[in-house]
């Protein structure tokens, strides 16, 4: 969890007041009721950035905060209270639970954000398109007809979920921009990257997570007999039912034969085929 600070229109380059970028009067009317003024007006939380030269240094953080309070103090009932940062970060979430988790938003479109982002990442290297899905409609084969013209590339396969990244719809999005763009090679000249991942059509939070960090990016849907793909779905649980049971199974006598000890989850997965097994498992699995 992360509060988002405000800015307070000291930069960690400004040493002295007379060197203000746009001069003094820029921080001035920041303070006597531009943004500064405003950020505290506004926000019922604030964070500001103690840039150590400002405060140490030259000290013009001091000179920016005791303004700022004198004229917020002369000019508004507010009165200001300090908490420690653990305290101040439940107030915050409290306020705004709709800010626990974080939503990321792309570096390329903010200079400043893309000033301070590492030399090693390109721009480039956002998908221009993404296929959304939905599950079991032939995303799969559209992926692959994809990869198959000579400008198209996709992302680098998962070792988990395969040909899709399932950034935007699943707990990958908790390791962040980075971790995404690692499955995007910088592309060549030409080369319009995409990805694939079924399964965004139908998750909720995807849409302003997707808009937020792609927001001119195209969005490719693939629409189907709705009951074709219930039936392709149908087949494709009935299938993975049955592996996992069996997988699951295999793993526990395993454990069982080695003696070891069979995992909660394990045991709870379980439940069924140790029920099964006091009567007559080996009729139903042949051992
Ligand atoms: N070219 C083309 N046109 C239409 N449909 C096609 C095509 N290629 C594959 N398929 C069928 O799509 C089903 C798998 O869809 P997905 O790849 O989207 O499945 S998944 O969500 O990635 O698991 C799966 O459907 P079922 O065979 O009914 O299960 C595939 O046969």
């Amino acid at each position: 969890q992360v509060i988002p600070r405000q800015t307070c229109s000291l930069f960690t380059h400004t040493m002295v007041l007379d060197m203000y970028p746009g001069g003094k009067e820029v921080l001035l009317e920041s303070i006597d009721g531009g943004s500064l003024f405003q950020s505290f007006l506004y926000n019922q939380v604030n964070v500001f950035m103690t840039h150590q030269s400002n405060y140490g240094n030259d000290r013009l953080g001091l000179f920016t905060f005791d303004r700022a309070m004198k004229f917020l103090y002369k000019w508004t009932n507010l009165r200001l209270v300090y908490e420690p940062p653990e305290v101040l970060g439940k107030r915050y979430f409290n306020l705004y639970p709709e800010e626990v988790e974080p939503v990321w938003s792309n570096p390329c479109l903010n200079r400043r954000h893309l000033e301070i982002w590492s030399e090693e990442k390109n721009c480039s290297s956002f998908p221009k398109f993404v296929v959304v899905g939905p599950q079991k409609t032939g995303t799969t084969a559209l992926y692959w007809f994809l990869n198959m013209h000579p400008h198209v590339k996709s992302n680098l396969p998962s070792p988990t979920t395969f040909e899709e990244v399932q950034f935007f719809s699943g707990p990958n999005y908790f390791k962040g921009i980075d971790w995404y763009m690692s499955f995007f090679p910088t592309p060549e000249n030409n080369t319009v990257l995409f990805e694939k991942s079924a399964t965004y059509f139908d998750q909720k939070v995807v849409p302003k997570r997707l808009k937020t960090l792609l927001p001119s990016k195209h969005i490719v849907v693939i629409l189907i007999d709705p009951a074709l793909r219930a039936y392709s779905w149908y087949q494709s649980w009935k299938y993975l039912t049955k592996y996992y049971e069996e997988a699951n199974l295999k793993l526990f006598k395993l454990l069982e034969r080695l003696k070891k000890p069979i995992p909660e989850w394990l045991k709870k997965k379980s439940k069924k085929f140790c029920s099964l097994r006091s009567k007559s498992l080996s009729l139903f699995y042949g051992v």
